[in-house]
């Protein structure tokens, strides 16, 4: 499915309302750990295409498992069907996943006890996995690659007979994704410590009857985000559930945003985002994302349309994730408007020689990656856009189009 997204720069207006679902994050660790813990109860789960195959894959008894794009979903399974004794499949996915590496995980994994070998290429799905009771105790793991990796491991740790001390090497990555973890853990009553590179779960089979209410997803936030940035002074837009302390690391949008002159204000349950009457755009930004990578695709479409200066670093898990996300936005940023655009294997720099203006149609590639036409899509208040293959937003936001309808933007099929 092509769509064509038109839409003009709105009047200032009754603030629309838009309801986000639930974070997917968060939903793909509480839908491992119910399953080892039935007395755990969820409540606002992503409807996310994620955690919907992760749902699927926890409920069935085949013995292949595809998981398709789902990346935590791949990784957090591996953990759990390695310790599910009994257990004997196949775990695969698209084949974006057969590209993205698992090796780290699958070593700590084996050096616990676990039966698991590569069906294809060593080192990446698809595995086989025969599941063991797993006993636990010590493992060291390089936390630079995925925080994804040692998450996995920690949402099995308490159900291992001694329990699980992770010790980190190199530089910890995402580690907001990583705390998330740790505090969902401590949250539903087993006992965590999280100090230095060490990590210790103590073992606990069972839990206290407790009901988590998942927040809404924050990385979905960033678009509304880019929407608001890209509007005139004074444009606001609601959006719900968001807490201001909250378990993900894309809360920091907040004050990421500010730098684009979007201003959010905390409600009940809600936030407002408004852009600043005050705001004077600044030539350049710099941002370091390694706590945040998902949105760095976000912030370049923003920078992209305000025609600020851009250096993003902290990007290396780029590379491995949906697609090549660096080169991604080398390639479709390019399209809109005259500008320099150059990256290293961790960074990506925006240069705008000139005012440049907007080339008339645009038409964008996605890669499979969610992220790509989610966070371009506001481009469409600068010139028409036409994005590939657009269904694949729902990897997280299968709603998207639909709430970008509800302030006004003209979406047909093509
Ligand atoms: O644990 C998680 O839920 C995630 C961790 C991050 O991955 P990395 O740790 O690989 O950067 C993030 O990019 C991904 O979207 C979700
Ligand atoms: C990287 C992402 O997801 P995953 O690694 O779970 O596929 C993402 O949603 O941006």
């Amino acid at each position: 499915m092509n769509l064509k997204l038109r839409a003009s720069q709105s009047k200032v207006q009754e603030p629309v309302e838009i309801k986000i679902t639930g974070s997917k994050s968060e939903s793909n660790r509480l839908l491992i750990l119910q399953q080892q813990y039935p007395n755990l109860s969820v409540a606002n789960l992503s409807n996310s295409d994620d955690t919907v195959h992760l749902k699927h894959a926890l409920e069935s008894d085949a013995q292949t498992l595809d998981i398709g794009h789902a990346g935590t979903a791949m990784r957090f399974l591996t953990a759990y069907l390695a310790n599910q004794p009994g257990k004997k499949v196949i775990l695969t996915g698209s084949q974006r996943m057969k590209e993205r590496p698992i090796g780290i995980l699958v070593d700590a994994l084996r050096y616990l006890g676990a039966q698991i070998d590569y069906v294809e290429e060593e080192g990446y799905p698809p595995l086989q996995i025969e599941g063991k009771s797993l006993k636990g105790g010590e493992v060291t793991m390089d936390a630079g690659v995925s925080s994804q990796y040692l998450s996995a491991l920690l949402l099995i740790g308490a159900q291992m007979e001694n329990g699980l001390h992770l010790r980190l090497s190199g530089k910890l990555t995402s580690r907001p994704y990583l705390e998330m973890t740790t505090t969902m853990l401590t949250d539903i009553g087993l006992q965590v410590t999280f100090e230095d590179n060490h990590i210790s779960i103590q073992p606990q089979k069972n839990i206290d009857q407790v009901e988590v209410t998942v927040e809404s997803d924050w990385s979905s936030a960033g678009y509304w985000y880019g929407w608001v940035a890209l509007q005139p002074a004074g444009y606001t837009v609601k959006l719900s559930a968001y807490k201001q302390i909250s378990l993900q690391g894309d809360a920091q949008l907040a004050r990421i945003y500010e730098k684009m002159g979007v201003k959010t204000r905390y409600g009940t349950n809600e936030i407002t985002l408004t852009k600043s009457q005050e705001f004077e755009q600044p030539d350049g930004l710099e941002f370091d994302l390694t706590e945040q990578p998902d949105q760095a695709q976000t912030i370049f479409a923003t920078c992209l349309g305000l025609g600020i200066d851009l250096k993003m670093t902290g990007l290396h898990t780029l590379r491995i994730k949906e697609t090549d996300r660096i080169a991604a936005m080398e390639v479709e940023g390019a399209r809109f408007r005259e500008s320099e655009i150059t990256s290293t294997s961790n960074s990506i720099h925006l240069h705008f020689p000139s005012d440049s203006p907007f080339n008339k149609t645009v038409r964008i590639d996605t890669y499979n990656d969610h992220r790509m036409a989610l966070a371009f899509a506001p481009l469409c208040l600068k010139t028409d856009l036409i994005i590939n293959d657009a269904g694949v937003v729902s990897k997280s936001y299968g709603d998207y189009w639909d709430d970008l309808k509800l302030v006004n933007v003209d979406i047909t099929e093509i």
